[in-house]
């Protein structure tokens, strides 16, 4: 990696030797070249990556970009390497041999480069006799621009440099910018003339940097017009860079010259893609990668796969690069083996992963491929507490690698500009080994984590588990436990935790949010609740000790997948997709297709109540329990959609057999009936006894079906009750969780539905006109990420 100020390079060495340069901090800067230097060993940030025929080896440096020469050669001017290893005793002897070489080099590079300063000033001789001769303005004009359309451009006035710059896109004009006086010029390439007086200094030759700014411009410029030039997109634009002028370090890396299609290509994307405006994030731009152990669509088990399929999107709309890092379950359309293969040491034993690799809707979505995962996505967290912990220290291993292993669009992350985005204690290891493995030894020291809480008491689904849950909770297990994560002994204290319900206890979480540059949950209310001794679990203390660096942030939700408009679970079986102003028709029809899907009576006076969710303490489906009798001497229909723990699922199948004019239960996970029901139902019930913030409600609000909800976490933060006073409000909460509290708020609600007709749709319209996008979560994440850069 070559690291210029802000700006990161690092280079990718493929099976073919082949080696991309790019940017972190612009993705859009990509080189792809050759070496001509392969090495049989190479380490990168700490990984011995051997290039025995291993497809990703890499190897990272510090330089500084001295030169280009003819030929789209370019070179990258070292001053140390990052680690010594012992590939370097290959490389004894070579700089000084390099160093001549890329003398020469630059020679023969100023010597085009004057080549096209004079051909340039020739066609200036041409242009101007054309405008002045007596051929009329219309007739000059037509026949110039057939001939030499961007040079009559750039060449039409005397801010003509400007304008071809310009053309060429905003980092080479910025770079212009800065050189608008001959002294100035002498610094615009200064990664080239800095690179070269050290040369010179070494070696004393004279390196003829005695052009002028208006010729180098006039290069530039002429290097847009490739039928006339030997440089097709004329000097390197990120040479042009006078962010290039910060380079510190630097360490030689030797680079073919590459084919002629493959610079220009690299170059003409990048000079194309850059003139558009700027990202939304502006200088704040940065590499994200989220890793999650679950992503929809590909797997899901609630509301973690939600939020790690949709936020990555959000952030990529705000110009940042992201990535996606989730284990491979299942044999994915999309993903393409990348033919990246490492081997990690888990208990003692290793195993091999493949990394495959997607890039849609501007994210990349990288699966690790492992035995261990093979169709494991309707068991995610399940089997025996030590598997699903050497499955999780085996993601989280080689998640953190990802940057430096995976070529997304040809070019790896790098750690520039770098964050990761941890999720739940199945990730909480990812922080830990970012600064166990690497930010301890030097390496990724610009590299940040953020760990974010979706539920502080997310439950293994070991066999029983559920009878004494709080010992699954949290990455929870034996002391012990600690020889499975590979760490240096000192680590042990970042786990070991001793409350009243585990005793002395290994915590994954609690190192997790320990060691994580930032701490997030997923609201506000949740935010407050966890500081609490209720709502911590037993990590109140260290999240209030780590307050300084913990935020709520209300999640957003994917509002093409969960907008029924568009839906595409709506398009079928007497369903339809309706929007604001086709609600009443069309969120009808939808109920009336529930109805006859379901084979309960299609009534349209009858509020339908739906349920969706995990089965288990949490959403509170014990309270819906003790509510059914009086639900049932109402005119009503409920159905409910779960699975989790058995004995609940088996209360749904009972109450469905106990009322089968008004019940459905229908056990099993199901993403088509999900959203049906959303869309069909006229009411949500989500009487959870917490809800870090909960994605239901939103997505029902979002189809105008109204929530009603115990008010805590982010259920609170999102429904605001209904005031009849004053028709505002979203849906109806009770403040505890207790049964009568839950059936008064219901009953309130069947009331309005069945008198208040038009107060009934002014709720569900205000639900709908609601902006619940991820868009506005998107910048408080990207506040917490660049706040997670600043910091030591
Ligand atoms: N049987 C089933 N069939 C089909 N789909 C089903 C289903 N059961 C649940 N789902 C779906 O899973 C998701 C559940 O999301 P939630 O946010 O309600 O809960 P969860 O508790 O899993 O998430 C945790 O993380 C999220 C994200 O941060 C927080 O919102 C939440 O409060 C926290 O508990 C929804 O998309 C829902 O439709």
């Amino acid at each position: 990696m070559a690291s210029i100020g802000s700006l990161h390079f690092i280079m990718g060495t493929k099976t073919d030797n082949s080696v991309l340069v790019h940017s972190s901090t612009n993705p859009r800067l990509r080189f792809p070249f050759f070496t001509n230097r392969p090495r049989s060993s190479i380490e990168v940030s700490g990984i011995n990556a051997s290039a025995n025929g291993s497809a990703g080896a890499a190897r990272m440096c510090r330089g500084r970009i001295s030169w280009c020469t003819r030929g789209k050669l370019w070179r990258i001017k070292p001053l140390r390497a990052i680690r010594k290893s012992s590939a370097e005793g290959e490389d004894a002897g070579e700089p000084e041999d390099a160093l001549q070489a890329t003398i020469e080099k630059s020679k023969k590079v100023l010597a085009v480069q004057r080549e096209l300063l004079q051909q340039i000033s020739e066609r200036r001789k041409l242009v101007s006799s054309i405008q002045n001769s007596d051929i009329s303005q219309e007739e000059g004009e037509a026949s110039f621009e057939q001939g030499n359309e961007s040079f009559s451009n750039a060449e039409s006035s005397s801010s003509s440099v400007d304008k071809s710059v310009d053309q060429i896109g905003s980092i080479v004009l910025s770079s212009y910018e800065h050189s608008t006086e001959e002294k100035d010029f002498e610094t615009v390439p200064s990664a080239l003339s800095g690179g070269l007086d050290e040369i010179e200094k070494d070696h004393g030759d004279a390196l003829p940097f005695d052009k002028s700014p208006s010729e180098l411009e006039s290069s530039n410029h002429v290097g847009k017009d490739s039928s006339k030039t030997e440089w097709s997109d004329g000097l390197p634009t990120f040479l042009t860079n006078p962010e290039w002028s910060m380079l510190k370090d630097d360490e030689l890396i030797d680079l073919k010259e590459t084919s002629e299609e493959e610079v220009s290509d690299g170059a003409t994307g990048f000079t194309s893609e850059d003139v558009k405006p700027p990202p939304l994030a502006g200088p704040n731009v940065m590499n994200v990668i989220l890793v999650a152990a679950e992503c929809a669509p590909w797997s899901k088990t609630g509301g973690l796969g939600d939020v790690a399929g949709a936020l990555p999107k959000a952030l990529a709309r705000r110009g940042h690069r992201v990535m996606v890092v989730a284990p491979r379950y299942g044999d994915y359309a999309e993903p393409q083996d990348s033919g990246v293969r490492k081997a990690y040491k888990v208990d003692g034993q290793y195993m091999e992963v493949a990394y495959f690799h997607a890039y849609i809707d501007g994210v990349d979505f990288v699966f690790i491929e492992s035995a261990v995962f093979r169709h494991m996505e309707h068991n995610i967290y399940g089997g025996k507490r030590e598997d699903i912990l050497k499955r999780m220290v085996l993601f989280c291993k080689a998640a953190v690698e990802v940057p430096w292993l995976v070529p997304c669009g040809g070019v790896c992350y790098g750690d520039g500009n770098l964050a990761f985005i941890a999720n739940d204690w199945h990730t909480a290891l990812l922080p830990v080994y970012l600064k166990a493995y690497y930010r301890d030894n030097g390496l990724m020291i610009y590299t940040r984590s953020i760990l974010v809480i979706h539920n502080i008491a997310h439950q293994y689904k070991e066999l029983f588990a559920w009878i004494i849950s709080v010992k699954f909770i949290q990455g929870r297990g034996p002391v012990a436990d600690f020889s499975f994560v590979d760490l240096p002994g000192h680590y042990l204290d970042l786990f070991k935790m001793n409350d009243p319900i585990g005793g002395e206890h290994f915590n994954i979480f609690a190192a997790g949010l320990k060691t994580a540059d930032r701490v997030v949950t997923v609201s506000h209310g949740y935010a407050w609740e966890l500081k609490t001794v209720d709502g911590g679990w037993g990590l109140h203390g260290i999240i209030n000790e780590n307050d300084w660096k913990f935020r709520g942030i209300v999640n957003g939700i994917d509002t093409e997948d969960w907008n029924p408009q568009y839906d595409v679970f709506l398009k079928s079986d007497g369903y339809t997709n309706y929007s604001l102003e086709t609600l009443k028709t069309g969120k009808a029809q939808c109920k009336a297709a529930l109805q006859k899907e379901l084979g309960l009576p299609v009534r349209e006076d009858v509020p339908v109540i739906g349920f969706i969710g995990r089965l288990d303490h949490q959403k509170g489906v014990d309270l819906i329990a003790e509510a059914i009798p009086w639900m049932m001497g109402q005119d009503v229909q409920l159905i409910m959609l779960g699975s989790g723990r058995p004995d609940l699922e088996e209360m749904l199948r009972a109450f469905e057999h106990q009322h089968r004019d008004k019940v459905r239960g229908w056990v099993g996970f199901s993403v088509q009936t999900a959203h049906r029901i959303t869309a069909g139902a006229d009411i949500l019930l989500m009487p959870s006894r917490f809800e870090p913030c909960g994605l239901n409600q939103l997505y029902a609000m979002n189809c105008g079906t109204i929530p009603v909800v115990h008010a805590v976490g982010g259920l609170r933060d999102t429904v605001h009750p209904f005031n009849p006073y004053e028709e505002s409000g979203l849906g109806w909460t009770f403040d505890s969780a207790e049964v009568g509290k839950l059936i008064h708020a219901l009953g309130n609600c069947f009331y309005t539905y069945r008198d208040y007709k038009q107060s009934w749709e002014g709720i569900q319209r205000r639900g709908m006109m609601q902006d619940l996008s991820w868009d506005h979560a998107a910048q408080n994440y990207e506040e917490v990420l660049v706040a997670a850069k600043y910091q030591w």
